[in-house]
């Protein structure tokens, strides 16, 4: 009988999260598996319990919000834990999961377990924090952090939006000096954000990064430097034109790189976010470590 591990944030997905479990485990047991659930509380050490429940356990899953699963991915990689994860996406955005196409109806997520698929992907390391998807500073995570979880509960992503729209006056007027550090060459610019992808889905919108693989050993930096307003209104009319890489033209303002490492220093207090929650600040180094994770897919 095959024993899966399922760690639940009962508060996260509109507080859906336990009803789901429970369903999980109804669907699963028919199919001849037993699952263990361990219910998250808040500010608990969730690698202590991936430590306590993986002896016990031949595969993972997570019931969460990109928070929960973030450090269910750093305590995975730091334990060097081998066994197999999937992810049941219960946040707001949940843009890795959504990637890859994985199920948010419970039946389909189960199925998918049954299926026992396997990809290994790529983790971004930025500092000391590992991500699945993406890792920012500047105007993203600032309102990222911003949204409360009573708006985001009720409002979904347009909570983000309209944070990003309250906030995009003070930072077109305060951009941030960074030095950027590749292969040993420095440049400075003044940005209004960068992002490191692991994969093109970020912050809700799709192919922000077009080109973008989960399993290529590389990160995609996206550096939007502060300008003329007429510039960076073309930065953002082209993010939401994007479809496939093939759309993806030159805009004066925004540098694309396609990296395993590199590293920001700012003058400036800047903190840096990692998939959606504060993982650090500059200087920072970020790095790719390459099929690192193995996840279930459909
Ligand atoms: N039982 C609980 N009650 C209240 N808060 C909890 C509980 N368990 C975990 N948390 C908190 O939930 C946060 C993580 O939430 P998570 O990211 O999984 O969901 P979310 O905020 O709904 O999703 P997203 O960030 O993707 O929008 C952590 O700060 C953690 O401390």
């Amino acid at each position: 009988m095959k024993k899966i591990g399922v760690i639940v944030n009962p508060n996260a997905g509109r507080k859906l999260a336990s009803q789901r479990a429970e369903e999980l485990q109804e669907l699963l047991s028919i199919r001849g598996m037993k699952l263990s659930f361990h219910y998250t509380k808040a500010d608990e050490n969730l690698e202590l319990v991936l430590s306590q429940m993986v002896p016990e356990v031949e595969q993972l899953v997570v019931m969460g919000g990109d928070g929960t699963v973030n450090e269910i991915v750093n305590g995975i990689i730091k334990q060097e834990i081998k066994h197999p994860l999937s992810i049941y996406p219960m946040g707001t955005v949940n843009d890795f999961a959504t990637y890859l196409q994985i199920p948010k109806n419970i039946r389909d997520f189960s199925a998918m377990i049954h299926k026992n698929q396997h990809r290994k992907v790529d983790v971004g390391l930025a500092g000391d924090r590992y991500f699945l998807n993406v890792a920012a500073g500047g105007l993203l995570p600032e309102l990222a952090h911003r949204v409360s979880s009573e708006a985001k509960t009720v409002l979904g992503k347009f909570a983000y939006y309209m944070e990003g729209i309250k906030e995009f006056p003070k930072q077109f007027f305060h951009p941030i000096p960074i030095q950027l550090e590749i292969h040993g060459k420095v440049e400075t610019m003044d940005t209004l954000f960068f992002l490191a992808a692991n994969s093109p889905y970020v912050g809700g919108f799709r192919n922000l990064v077009p080109g973008a693989l989960v399993d290529d050993g590389m990160l995609d930096l996206l550096v939007v430097e502060a300008g003329e307003l007429q510039d960076v209104a073309n930065v953002f009319f082209s993010f939401l034109r994007r479809r496939v890489e093939s759309d993806v033209k030159p805009v004066r303002g925004m540098k694309h790189y396609r990296v395993r490492e590199f590293k920001v220093m700012s003058s400036e207090v800047v903190d840096v976010d990692v998939d959606g929650e504060l993982g650090g600040h500059l200087p920072l180094s970020f790095t790719i470590v390459p099929k690192s994770l193995t996840l279930l897919v459909p």
